[in-house]
C-alpha cells in the first residue's frame, strides 16, 4: 500500500496574507466548504488571535466542517494565542492547533531577540501548553498539535534536529518545515528533510510536513523534494496564493503526485476533478486572476494551437498532453484554432460542429480562415461558422468577385469607392463612386460595374464573437424589380463584409437575370 500524502491547505490563512485577498468569514466559509469538497484533509483556516474576524471565522468553519476535515487555527508561541486558538475550535470536532516559532539565526538575532536556549525552552512550553489545552478534552486522547520552526530552510541543522527532537517529545504531532522565504532549491530541501529523519532520534513519532515559499519559482520542486525525502504532508495553496510570491500550489502539487506516481509511490485524497471549480472559486472571491498559462489550471494548460501538435493531438492525445483535462475538471477547448493552426484541426471542428463540406468549400472555407486567423487573435466557434456559413451561401454563382476595393471617408472628404471586380468570364473592370458614407459608395459603384439598380431594403451589422478584432457579419437585402435578394458577409473589417454582401445579393440577382441594364456598357 503506497502513503496517502496529508494536504494541508493553508489558502485561507497564508494566502489571505497576499496583499489584497483579504476574505470575510461568509467568503472564507465558501472557500471552506470547497476545500471539503476537493478532499483536503487539513484546513488552516485562520489565525484566531490576529481578529476578532479571523476568530470568527476559524470558529465557524471548525463547527461547520469539523466533521468532514480537520480544521486547524495558528498561533504565536504564546499563551494569549494558543487560548485563542483554543477558544475558537475547543467545542468542534478533528481539531488542530500550529504553533509556531522562527529558528534561524537571522529571526533569532533581529526579529525575536532570544538567545537558542530561549527558543527551544518557548517552543517546548508551549508546545506543551497547547497539548494540556487541548487534553483538558476529555475525548482528545492526543492533541493534535502542529509545530513549525519558521525559517528552518535557513536554520543550523543541527540547532534545527534539536528543536524538532524536542518539541515532539513536548507533544508535537506534525513538524512542519518551512522554507518560509523560498530560499531553498530542490536538493537543498531534500537535504534537510533528510537530515532530520536520519538525526532526529524520535521522527518517527510526527509527521513530517513541507511549507514552501515561492520566491524562487521552486515552491512545488521544493515541496516534492520534501516528499521524496519522507515528508508526509505538503502544505499548499489554492492557485498558488500566499505571503509575496506564494505558497506551493496545490493544484500542481495534487497533479504531480498523481501524474507521476509511478515515480514518488505516494497517493493522495484530493478530488482532482474538481481542482479547476475550486481555483476558479478562490479567484473570484480574492479578487486574484489566474495566469493563463498557469500550470493545471490556467485557460491555456490544456490548449494546443499548432497544427502539428494538433495533428498529433487528433491521432492520439498523449502525444502532447501528459494529463486528461477531465481529470482536473478543466472546461475549456483543447484545439484553439489560431494562425499556427492546420487542416486537420479546421476539419476535426468543422465536422464537429456539424458541417459535411466538398473537398472544394472545404478548401475555401480553410482558405478564409487562414486569411482571418492572421487578423484575429482567437477563432472563436462562432466565427467558423460565419465562415463557413458565409462559403457555403457564397456558393452561388459568382457572376462578380471582388479583386479589391479601396474607400475614402472623414468629416471633410466626400465619401467615394473605388472597386476592382472580376467577372467569371474573365474580365477585370474598375470604378469609383461617391456616395452618403463609404458602404453607400461602394454600394453605389457595385451597381455601376454590375449595370444593376437596386434599392437597399435591409441593412443590419452584428459582432459575431466579442473583443475589438471580433468579425462582424453583415445581411441585408436588396430590392430588383419588385424581388428581394438577400446577401450576407462576414469580415473583421464591416465595409469589407458589407462589400460582400452586397455583391452576394447582386450575384442572386444577376443568376436569375434580373436588373440586367447595362451591361452591355462594360463588354459583359
Ligand atoms: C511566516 C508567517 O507567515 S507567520 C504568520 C504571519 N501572519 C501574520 O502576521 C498575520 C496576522 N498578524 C497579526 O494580526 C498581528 O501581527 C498579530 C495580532 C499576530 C500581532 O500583532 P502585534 O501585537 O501588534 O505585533 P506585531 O505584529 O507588530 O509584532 C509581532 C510580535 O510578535 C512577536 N512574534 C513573532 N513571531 C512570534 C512567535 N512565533 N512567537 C511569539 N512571538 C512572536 C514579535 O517578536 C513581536 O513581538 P513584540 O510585539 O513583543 O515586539
Ligand atoms: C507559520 C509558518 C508555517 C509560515 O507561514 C512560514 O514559515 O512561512
Amino acid at each position: 500500500m503506497s502513503d496517502v500524502i496529508t494536504f494541508f491547505d493553508t489558502t485561507l490563512r497564508d494566502g489571505e496574507q497576499s496583499p489584497g485577498c483579504s476574505m470575510d468569514t461568509a467568503e472564507k466559509l465558501e472557500v471552506a466548504k470547497a476545500l471539503v469538497d476537493l478532499g483536503v484533509d487539513v484546513i488552516e483556516a485562520g489565525f484566531p488571535i490576529a481578529s476578532p474576524g479571523d476568530f470568527e471565522a476559524v470558529q465557524k468553519i471548525a463547527q461547520k466542517f469539523g466533521d468532514q476535515s480537520t480544521i486547524c487555527g495558528l498561533a504565536r508561541c504564546r499563551k494569549e494565542d494558543i487560548d485563542s486558538a483554543w477558544g475558537a475550535l475547543q467545542d468542534a470536532q478533528n481539531v488542530r492547533i500550529h504553533v509556531f516559532l522562527a529558528t534561524s539565526a537571522i529571526h533569532r538575532d533581529f526579529k525575536l531577540k532570544m538567545a537558542k536556549e530561549e527558543i527551544v525552552r518557548r517552543a517546548v512550553d508551549m508546545v506543551k501548553y497547547t497539548c494540556d489545552q487541548m487534553a483538558s478534552r476529555s475525548d482528545i486522547v492526543t492533541p493534535n498539535v502542529e509545530f513549525s520552526p519558521e525559517d528552518a530552510a535557513r536554520t543550523e541543522l543541527d540547532f534545527l534536529c534539536e528543536v524538532v527532537e524536542k518539541t515532539i517529545a513536548a507533544g508535537a504531532t506534525t513538524v512542519n518545515i518551512p522554507d518560509t522565504v523560498g530560499y531553498a532549491t530542490p536538493n537543498h530541501f531534500f537535504k534537510v528533510i533528510s537530515y532530520l529523519k536520519e538525526n532526529v532520534s524520535n521522527i518517527d513519532q510526527a509527521v513530517i510536513s513541507t511549507h514552501c515559499h515561492n520566491d524562487l519559482g521552486l515552491a512545488v520542486a521544493n515541496s516534492l523534494a520534501g516528499i521524496e525525502a519522507g515528508a508526509r504532508q505538503v502544505e499548499c495553496t489554492i492557485n498558488g496564493l500566499g505571503e509575496r510570491a506564494g505558497n506551493a500550489a496545490l493544484e500542481e502539487l495534487a497533479m504531480a503526485i498523481r501524474t507521476r506516481g509511478d515515480y514518488y509511490g505516494v497517493t493522495t485524497n484530493i478530488n482532482t476533478q474538481k481542482l479547476c471549480s475550486t481555483s476558479r472559486l478562490v479567484s473570484k472571491i480574492t479578487g486574484m486572476a489566474v495566469q493563463r498559462n498557469k500550470a493545471i489550471v490556467g485557460q491555456n494548460a490544456f490548449a494546443h494551437e499548432a497544427g502539428i501538435h494538433q495533428h498529433g493531438m487528433l491521432q492520439e492525445r498523449t502525444t502532447y498532453e501528459i494529463m486528461r483535462p477531465q481529470d482536473v475538471g478543466y472546461v475549456g477547448t483543447n484545439l484553439v484554432l489560431g494562425k499556427h493552426s492546420g487542416r486537420h484541426a479546421f476539419r476535426d471542428r468543422v465536422e464537429s460542429l456539424g458541417y459535411d463540406l466538398s473537398e472544394e468549400s472545404f478548401q475555401k472555407a480553410f482558405e478564409a480562415f487562414i486569411a482571418l486567423a492572421d487578423k484575429k487573435k482567437e477563432i472563436f466557434d462562432v466565427d467558423i461558422v460565419a465562415l463557413v456559413d458565409n462559403q457555403t451561401s457564397s456558393e452561388i454563382e459568382e457572376h462578380w468577385k471582388i479583386k479589391n476595393f479601396h474607400t475614402l471617408s472623414g468629416t471633410e472628404t466626400i465619401p467615394t469607392a473605388t472597386l476592382e471586380l472580376e467577372h467569371k468570364e474573365g474580365n477585370i473592370v474598375q470604378d469609383a463612386a461617391t456616395g452618403d458614407g463609404p458602404v453607400d459608395a461602394a454600394f453605389k459603384c457595385m451597381e455601376r460595374v454590375a449595370g444593376i439598380s437596386a434599392k437597399l431594403t435591409d441593412y443590419n451589422v452584428r459582432s459575431v464573437s466579442s473583443g475589438k478584432d471580433a468579425l462582424g457579419e453583415v445581411s441585408l437585402s436588396i430590392d430588383i424589380d419588385g424581388v428581394i435578394f438577400h446577401g450576407k458577409g462576414v469580415s473583421t473589417d464591416v465595409i469589407e463584409a458589407s462589400v460582400q454582401a452586397y455583391l452576394q445579393a447582386l450575384n442572386k440577382a444577376l443568376s436569375q437575370d434580373r436588373g440586367r441594364r447595362r451591361n452591355e456598357k462594360k463588354g459583359v
